[in-house]
């Protein structure tokens, strides 16, 4: 039995990546100084699994951005508007398709499957003329071999997956799509065979999606085309976050490996082997390490699945492996040492979880009794944790219980609110507002450093965050918005702020994950029951209310995106963690509310990649997710208004569960999708507030006044002007003060043009 990785993360032990890339893109590292950079990560990650004792160690999985991209400019698919005219694409047309540039908007960007990496999404075009510009996979390869004398096994996105994330072409013409770019992919395998190498990685996730027969049909013919033009080399399709669909459909294709999740599959795939066997030609890629989360492994568990799997797949031929790649957690737990050592010894990072993987071969190979010591080791932390009396808080236990039991309803119903609330505000037609953040700029990262290394005290920092929030208001007010927000200047994120105020979340020091690009989060880790200890939020928001008669909104991250966004204990669902945090949000919502605050805006952007991958599965999840949100936001005053904000996903297919937030204005993404969305509310059911974000916040370009109107214009064929706000598509933190101020006074504008217009033909509200 040996060991194998899916990939690992790239960011480095303290983000060197991030931090290499966006000197770059600043001008203070030049191309041949960023390669070198990203050359030594790169090897440094390749010989700490090396270390660790990994017997077969992916290549290929490391990226300048993401790994989707990197297909996508391989394949020489870069979209025309990037004015590249083939070969391979230069970092400078490279960074354009993921960031924009002055001429061309960015790709679109969306999350990958169920998780908070985001990739960029292919943009195909029946004109264009693929080509492979370059055989990354091959360069990994040699990369690694003549470097460290590592045979690595190179990682593709496989072609059915890639083209199922993929847009721009018809449903009827995938099988052609197909068709144009097996070659491509044989040409890959083919220049890797001559070089010698033994397996390769295609990572075929969407298997685990629910796939028509002739879906199926169409997978079974690309590897059986690959298998017939690169026989030497052995394939293995690997599957991950859930159980594959149709588990003999996929078992059966013709390949040498097949990869598969045994950690969140809800025991379907474990199930279906027992059922079904697995074919004594192939080898099995078994993820018994969870890959998503980072709780120390149940070694004495998932050794004796891997003895049962041993049942019907011959020992030799199972490769012990992480769930999926480890890209999703951060990298090393043991350098925590600010962490509470009960908690911090029950946690496996990137690099505990390479030991774990070569600890579960070794009892493959040799038994338990010779790892005795390690095994009694591990399971003892893991009790110390289930012990901890953080996990037995009695009153949140109880009055989550008592929470849930009751209605989770508004007082009022719509038209009442609204009516109440129109009275209240007297807001314009049209209402502009922004999402909640403004630009996280080096001066204010600094100055959080300060504080947090004690170089500033309490009050110093403070005052510094109530200057930022004067300096803002005042610019709202310049701009002529309507409805303002203090900024969130006092917030490293929006979840790991919450975080560190909870009780019942512990925050790393260095526990950063790729979100999407060089943007890297630091999630918190929920390991006793979520308790509110004191208001949050309250003291900045009256402060930036005091400053002015506009509305401005409270702004919190709502249950079910702090949750999503945070690693989870595992002894309780995620249902009850999210109405323990949903109660107290609650409290902070009532908190605003006493303190005088008339908007509270709970943002909900990870509502929708909290989703199943199987649809069967989605109406239990929306039902508590919906209640959750529903639970922290129902107790306030009709005049109150609640707000909601969503972004980075595909929500046309959640529209029902959105509105049952019942909240009284959402916000929602929609310009990087190039309005997609607007077509989902052709019904005009849809009868609560609601703005469709006028512009792209991920990109520095500012847009044109009529870029703005033009994006309006199309969302009021479809929604009324009474219903409708103007923001930008998310909150503005990673802009630019600059591009920010410039970019909201052409929103403003682009408003005020229209006003006038749907003035002419609507009654004042
Ligand atoms: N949790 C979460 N998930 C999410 C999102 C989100 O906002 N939060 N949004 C979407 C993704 N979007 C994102 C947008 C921006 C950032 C982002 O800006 N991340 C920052 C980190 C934010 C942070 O915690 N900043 C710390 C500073 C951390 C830091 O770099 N400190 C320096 C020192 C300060 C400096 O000189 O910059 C250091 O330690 O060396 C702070 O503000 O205090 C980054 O990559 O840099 C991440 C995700 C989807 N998923
Ligand atoms: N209020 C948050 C912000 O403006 C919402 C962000 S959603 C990823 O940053
Ligand atoms: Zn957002």
């Amino acid at each position: 039995m040996k060991s194998g990785n899916l990939g690992y993360p790239r960011i480095g032990g303290n983000r060197e990546w991030k931090k290499a890339l966006e000197a770059y893109w600043a001008g203070k590292l030049d191309e041949a100084a960023l390669h070198a950079e990203l050359k030594a990560i790169r090897l440094g990650n390749l010989q700490r699994q090396r270390e660790k004792g990994i017997d077969v160690i992916p290549v290929g999985d490391f990226t300048y951005y993401d790994h989707v991209l990197d297909t996508t400019a391989m394949l020489g698919l870069i979209p025309d508007r990037f004015g590249h005219t083939g070969g391979e694409p230069g970092l400078d047309v490279y960074y354009a398709v993921a960031r924009g540039s002055k001429e061309a908007a960015a790709s679109e960007m969306t999350k990958w499957f169920n998780t908070n990496y985001h990739y960029i999404v292919p943009e195909l075009n029946e004109a264009a003329e693929p080509r492979l510009t370059r055989n990354r996979p091959l360069e990994a390869y040699r990369e690694a071999k003549d470097e460290l004398g590592i045979e690595g096994r190179p990682v593709l996105v496989g072609l059915f997956t890639y083209l199922k994330l993929a847009k721009g072409y018809a449903p009827d013409q995938l099988t052609g799509w197909i068709d144009r770019l097996l070659p491509l992919y044989a040409q890959v395998l083919r220049e890797l065979q001559a070089e010698g190498v033994r397996w390769v990685q295609l990572d075929e996730p969407i298997l685990t999606t629910t796939l028509s027969e002739e879906e199926l049909a169409q997978v079974h013919r690309i590897y059986a085309y690959l298998t017939l033009e690169a026989p030497g080399i052995q394939l293995l399709v690997q599957t991950y976050f859930e159980a594959v669909d149709a588990y003999e459909a996929v078992v059966g294709l013709p390949v040498h490996g097949i990869g598969l999740d045994f950690v969140h599959d809800g025991g379907a795939n474990r199930a279906a082997l027992r059922k079904h066997g697995f074919p004594a030609d192939k080898v099995l890629g078994a993820g018994v390490i969870d890959g998503r989360g980072i709780w120390r492994a149940d070694l004495a568990r998932q050794s004796a699945l891997l003895t049962e799997l041993g049942e019907q797949v011959a020992p030799e031929r199972i490769l012990v492996q992480p769930s999926n790649s480890l890209l999703h957690v951060p990298v090393r737990a043991a350098g925590e040492q600010r962490l509470d050592a009960t908690l911090r010894e029950a946690l496996a990072f990137a690099e505990e979880k390479l030991e774990e993987l070569a600890l579960l071969a070794r009892i493959g190979r040799e038994g338990a009794a010779a790892v005795a010591g390690e095994l009694a080791a591990a399971e003892r932390a893991r009790e110390a944790l289930q012990q901890s009396p953080s996990r037995r808080r009695e009153p949140v236990q109880r009055m989550t219980a008592e929470l849930v039991a009751q209605p989770a309803s508004r007082a009022g119903d719509v038209q009442t609110r609204r009516a109440a609330q129109e009275a209240r505000w007297q807001l314009p037609l049209l209402p502009t507002t922004t999402i909640g953040s403004f630009p996280q700029t080096p001066e204010v990262r600094s100055a959080r450093l300060k504080w947090r290394k004690g170089e500033w005290d309490d009050a110093r920092y403070e005052a510094f965050v109530q200057e930022q929030i004067r300096e803002w208001i005042d610019i709202q007010a310049e701009l002529g918005l309507d409805v303002y927000v203090h900024g969130e200047f006092e917030r490293t994120d929006m979840v790991e702020f919450f975080g560190e105020k909870l009780g019942g979340f512990a925050f790393t020091a260095g526990g950063w994950v790729q979100s999407y690009g060089s943007r890297c989060v630091k999630p918190p880790i929920i390991y006793g029951d979520v308790e509110f200890l004191a208001p949050m939020t309250v003291a900045e928001t009256v402060y930036a209310q005091s400053l002015t008669d506009a509305p401005v909104k409270g702004m919190l991250t709502g249950p079910v995106t702090i949750l999503n966004w945070s690693f989870v204990r595992d002894d309780l669902t995620r249902e009850q963690v999210a109405y323990q945090i949903a109660l107290a949000l609650r409290q902070e919502v009532e908190a605003l509310e006493a303190a005088g605050i008339g908007m509270i805006q709970v943002d909900e952007p990870a509502l929708r990649e909290g989703l199943p991958l199987k649809r069967d599965k989605w109406a239990a999840y929306l039902e508590w997710a919906v209640k959750a949100f529903r639970l922290s936001t129902c107790t306030v005053r009709n005049e109150t208004q609640i707000h909601t904000h969503m972004c980075y996903s595909e929500f046309q297919d959640i529209i029902d569960a959105i509105s049952a937030l019942d909240a009284d204005v959402i916000s929602i993404e929609t310009s990087r999708s190039h309005g997609e969305l607007i077509s989902s509310f052709e019904d005009g059911t849809y009868d609560k507030g609601i703005g469709l974000g006028v512009y792209d916040i991920h990109s520095p370009r500012v847009p044109a006044v009529s870029e703005m109107t033009g994006m309006i214009e199309r969302a009021l064929r479809v929604l009324a002007p009474e219903q409708f706000w103007i923001n930008p598509d998310c909150g503005l933190k990673t802009r630019k003060r600059e591009e920010t101020v410039e970019a909201l006074r052409n929103m403003v504008t682009a408003t005020r043009q229209l006003r006038e217009r749907y003035a002419a033909k609507t009654p004042s509200r």
